[in-house]
């Protein structure tokens, strides 16, 4: 694996598109889990023989989470854009794959590095500010540290200011390159301290003056 992280990261409307899940075990309720946290109106269907009982108390709390129960067939992925693959059977993980790829479905063949499209990576998520973490398959519990070291060091206050400057920017009448600079103006205290948290404050009082 290489070691300069090359992989494009992509924030999806997964209300909008169809997600499948095929196995419904451990990992199939780890998946499961961490896409309702951060996209808790995902479209997903779980296919599986048996199905672990949080993954049936999941899908009674969520309406946009659909079990069916039963072995896979390929037919099971027609139509589907995104395919998580969580069987306990290696040899129809693969076989899993194989179908898919002849149908252009971006895949994830859960702990099988080789055989993934894409990585499911650590996810910070405060206000409308998200933060996509990943190693480039290396280390998922140094993305988990990571994760959980994000979540401790941005402050809560990064959602009242996206919320300010997402309405500043509907203020300024400019040009986009004045637009920018402006823009640019009102967050520079945020690039040139450390102390964020102090600065955040500062900038929502500069804001609470250009707004009025
Ligand atoms: C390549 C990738 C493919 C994919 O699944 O998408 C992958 C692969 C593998 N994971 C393994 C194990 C563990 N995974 C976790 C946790 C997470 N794993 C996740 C993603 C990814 N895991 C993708 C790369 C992400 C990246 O690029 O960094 C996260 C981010 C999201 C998620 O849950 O999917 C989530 C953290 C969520 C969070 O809390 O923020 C823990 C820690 C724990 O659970 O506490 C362990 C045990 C400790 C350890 O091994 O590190 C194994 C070995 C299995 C074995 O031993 O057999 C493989 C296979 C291999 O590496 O060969
Ligand atoms: N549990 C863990 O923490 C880890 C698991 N893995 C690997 O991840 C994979 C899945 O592991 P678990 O979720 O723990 O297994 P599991 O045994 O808990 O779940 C497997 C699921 O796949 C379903 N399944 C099996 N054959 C099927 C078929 N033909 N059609 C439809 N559904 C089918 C089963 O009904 C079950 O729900 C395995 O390859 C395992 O080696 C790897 C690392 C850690």
């Amino acid at each position: 694996m290489e070691t300069k992280n090359t992989l494009y990261p992509i924030f999806l409307k997964l209300d909008k598109i169809d997600v499948l899940i095929i196995g419904a075990g451990e990992v199939g309720l780890e998946k499961l889990t961490y896409i309702l946290k951060s996209s808790p109106q995902a479209n997903i269907t779980v296919v599986s023989k048996e199905f672990h009982y949080k993954i049936i108390e999941l899908s009674h709390f969520y309406s946009n989470v659909v079990l069916i129960e039963k072995e896979y067939h390929k037919t099971d992925i027609e139509g589907i854009n995104l395919l998580i693959v969580a069987t306990d059977d290696r040899a129809l993980n693969v076989k899993i794959k194989q179908d898919a790829e002849r149908l252009d479905i971006l895949t994830n063949v859960a702990d099988d590095p080789e055989l993934c499209d894409f990585y499911l990576g650590s996810i910070v998520t405060k206000g409308a500010l998200k933060l996509g973490i990943s190693t480039n398959g290396q280390s998922p519990t140094l993305a988990k540290k990571m994760r959980m070291y994000f979540e401790d060091v941005i402050p809560d206050e990064v959602e009242f200011s996206t919320k300010l400057l997402n309405s500043i920017r509907k203020k300024i009448k400019a040009d986009l390159h004045h637009k920018i600079e402006n823009l640019n103006n009102v967050t520079i205290a945020l690039n040139s301290n450390s102390k964020i948290v102090d600065e955040l404050t500062l900038v929502k009082k500069d804001f609470k003056i250009y707004l009025n």
